[in-house]
């Protein structure tokens, strides 16, 4: 009789919720897709790249407890990249804990609060150098001398002791323990309540707290100096200096500022320094792709050039290896959630206020119609035929999403990237170990998370003469 009812409820709930929706995959009761995603493919994205190719574009989706329609194409996303409905994110689970249940600063923060610390950050950085590349090439290169030294001491330690050296990631340890799609708990959300250990939620808050809290620190020793409001040094002397000005019940306060840091180390850290190692990875996988790297780089650059993001244009192989890098690992599969904030039309379906939007940028970078092997690493596919970098394609690319929430650190990134990326390669070589030597194998299948992580390898590094 129990079975009956529910069957009964489940049939007529869900006529009646999917008048004008967009088209969906049968679903089971309870679980709704989930076996769909997980019984495929290891990878959710790719998985939902395969449903959206039967049922569409834009589907409907229900992940457990979750309803969500998933944009799967170039189309569909320059849709809803530019629909105003669809900007606010969706805070639940691991992201309401680590927003303390408030509406706080830019990757997570909504609404007015997200636009005005978003654009309060974004002038302030510019006005400190941030997207000029310029001012960006001295701080890089500064970086960049000192990585060149600590690497040269590992490699010499390593040589010492006769070891191989393992690369690695997953500097962030939050990002590690919070593995969104490949968790139960993101399905149903009342697992982070029940079993806050299992989940991972405890260690979750634990991280976040030692985040906030080395933070706080740095915002006190800031305030403790005299000059930061007279002769700002840094985003966050403005930031307190816009504090003082502003009323004591503005968004400009001490939680918004210790929370806008977490933003940008949270956002920018594993992203930019896994999007990297994922470049090593794949060069050690393709010796014949590192080789081509290492002739454009002797081609191009003299013994004592500093390397400059000026230099892209010289160095279109370089540019080529790092967006098919980006494209092969779409490090960040989704953009964070966004949820409809009103109902909205969209292809004549309609969208439910509540509903949960989900931009798959790894179908995008797998599209076969689009890329036709997309499974094959293949700089050369980002090339013309004479040799430049083929910006039709380049702009195909969505590793930083879109609209009016697009990453705040491409330029940054893309920046950073590149030069650290050809000053490796610039001074060393990576060779795969042979098989008997070989304990960590490199792969090329990805650890899920937030954003994906390239899983340890070893690998010989060489220094170039
Ligand atoms: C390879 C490196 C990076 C990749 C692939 C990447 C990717 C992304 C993506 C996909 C989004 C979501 C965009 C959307 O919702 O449409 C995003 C947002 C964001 N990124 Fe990045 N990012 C990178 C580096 C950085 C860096 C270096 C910073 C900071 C300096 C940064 C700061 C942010 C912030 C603050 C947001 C939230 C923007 C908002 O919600 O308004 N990212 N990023």
């Amino acid at each position: 009789m129990f079975c009956i009812t529910l069957a009964i409820w489940w049939i007529s709930e869900d006529r009646h919720r999917c008048k004008n929706f967009p088209p969906r995959a049968p679903r089971l009761p309870i679980l709704g897709n989930i076996l769909n995603i997980t019984s495929q493919l290891k990878i959710p994205a790719l998985a939902m790249a395969k449903l959206a190719k039967i049922y569409g574009d834009v589907m409907y989706v229900k992940m457990g407890m979750n309803e969500a329609v998933v944009f799967s194409s170039h189309e569909a996303a320059k849709e809803i990249f530019n629909c105003d409905q669809a900007n606010d994110r969706v805070v639940a689970g691991f992201v309401r804990d680590r927003n303390l249940n408030q509406n706080m600063a830019i990757n997570w923060g909504n609404g007015e609060v997200w636009q005005v610390l978003r654009r309060f950050t974004i002038r302030t950085l510019r006005n400190f150098g941030f997207g000029k590349t310029a001012s960006m090439d001295v701080v890089i290169n500064e970086e960049l001398i000192k990585f060149l030294e600590h690497f040269d001491e590992i490699l010499k330690r390593s040589q010492n002791n006769n070891e191989n050296l393992v690369i690695t990631t997953q500097l962030n340890e939050f990002v590690r323990i919070s593995k969104t799609g490949e968790d139960i708990s993101t399905s149903f959300p009342f697992l982070r309540d029940w079993f806050p250990e299992w989940t991972g939620r405890n260690r979750q808050s634990k991280c976040i707290q030692k985040l906030c809290g080395f933070f706080r620190e740095v915002v006190n020793e800031h305030r403790s100096s005299d000059s930061y409001a007279t002769d700002p040094q840094s985003f966050l002397d403005a930031f307190l200096a816009k504090i003082d000005e502003t009323p004591s019940d503005s968004m400009f306060n001490d939680e918004q500022l210790v929370y806008t840091m977490l933003d940008l180390f949270q956002a920018g850290a594993d992203t930019s320094s896994n999007s990297l190692t994922f470049a090593l990875l794949y060069l050690t996988l393709y010796p014949e792709k590192q080789a081509k790297v290492h002739e454009e780089l002797d081609a191009v650059l003299s013994k004592d050039d500093l390397i400059t993001a000026e230099m892209k244009s010289k160095l279109p192989y370089c540019t080529a290896t790092l967006l098919e890098t980006l494209r092969f690992c779409s490090i960040a599969p989704f953009v964070a959630n966004r949820e409809a904030v009103e109902d909205f039309k969209l292809r004549n379906y309609t969208i439910k206020k509540g509903t949960a939007i989900m931009i798959n940028l790894q179908a995008m970078h797998y599209d076969e119609a689009v890329w036709g092997d997309p499974h094959v690493f293949r700089p050369e596919r980002f090339l013309t035929e004479n040799g430049r970098v083929d910006k039709a394609k380049a702009e195909l690319m969505v590793s930083f999403g879109g609209g009016r929430r697009v990453c705040l650190g491409q330029s940054l990134a893309e920046t950073t990237m590149l030069m650290y990326f050809t000053t490796f390669f610039r001074h060393f070589k990576l060779q795969r170990l042979n098989a008997d030597e070989e304990k960590i194998a490199p792969s090329a299948v990805p650890d899920l998370g937030i954003v994906y992580s390239p899983r340890p390898f070893e690998a010989k590094v060489i220094r170039r003469k």
